[in-house]
């Protein structure tokens, strides 16, 4: 089991500008974490540097016994899966099955093995009715879960979502709160982007707050999610239900329907 340790991290881009200012995090093997704030925080910088896409100008990125300065990004996509933002960064095969195949292909592992990864990684997220189609003349909220069948095919340890809710309806939000608890049962680690607190509350039991390039907070959603000054900070709103609850007078640890129906009864 890997755990995911930032020490100390920064990242400047070419040309000197600072994106990720001196942060520190630990992703303990099997968590399932979430990081929110607001657009240009650093989130995509920071999770960049979990899978070796970027390297930190400072600081060191440490998965298990790995120290990414010493590995090539090959070496470490074998370790941690990263699902692009924008899933046509990803894409460039002609089917779904052949894009979902190609990873498992590259490990060069036994025919058996790679035609059970995409079998399962193209079941797991419903791709397995598309998987003749050109990935291009699906829907981009489809194609995003094609770019999440390559990466789960991979069976890294550890996978990155960056932003799998945008542009996702009730189904596709479902469909990955589905996907997230099979990898969660399968003991893997997940880190996920999302500017959807509703998602974030219902989904994570960890959330990090980044705003203007560092860590403001990190708990539980509960924790987070009635913090108003992190909020602030990362100019971050409550899930709907918890505004709903303060504006009742039901104040502290709602986050859902569930919490509140709970709240409301008990009184
Ligand atoms: N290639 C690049 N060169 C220079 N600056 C960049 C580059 N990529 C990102 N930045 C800048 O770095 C900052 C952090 O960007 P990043 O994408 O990490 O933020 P983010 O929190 O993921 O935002 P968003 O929610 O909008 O995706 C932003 O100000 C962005 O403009």
């Amino acid at each position: 089991m890997t755990d995911l340790v930032l020490k100390d991290v920064s990242f400047s881009y070419p040309g000197g500008f600072l994106a990720v200012d001196h942060i520190n995090m630990e992703i303990k093997a099997g968590e399932n974490v979430a990081i929110v704030g607001q657009n240009g925080a650093g989130k995509t910088t920071t999770v960049k540097m979990m899978n070796g896409l970027l390297r930190p100008t400072e600081g060191q990125v440490l998965i298990g016994d790995m120290n990414t300065k010493d590995y090539t990004t090959a070496q470490i996509s074998k370790v941690v899966g990263y699902v692009f933002q924008n899933p046509d960064d990803q894409i460039f095969h002609s089917t779904v099955e052949s894009e979902v195949r190609f990873g498992p292909k590259m490990m060069k592992l036994p025919l058996e093995e790679e035609n059970r990864r995409v079998e399962e990684a193209l079941k797991m997220t419903g791709m397995d009715r598309y998987k003749d189609e050109n990935p291009y003349n699906l829907p981009l909220s489809t194609r995003k879960f094609v770019t999440i069948a390559a990466v789960i095919a991979m069976e890294t340890d550890i996978l990155i979502f960056d932003e799998p809710t945008a542009g996702q309806d009730i189904e596709g939000n479902k469909r990955l709160s589905d996907i997230l608890k099979t990898l969660h049962e399968k003991g893997k680690t997940v880190i996920t982007i999302s500017h959807d607190m509703e998602f974030v509350a219902d989904n994570f039991k960890k959330v990090i707050v980044m705003a203007k390039k560092k860590i403001v907070r990190s708990g539980t959603p509960k924790e987070i999610f009635w913090d108003y000054e992190s909020l602030e900070k990362a100019m971050l709103k409550q899930p709907y239900v918890s505004r709903v609850c303060k504006a009742l007078g039901i104040e502290g640890s709602v986050i859902n329907i569930e919490d509140a129906i709970e709240k409301i009864m008990s009184r």
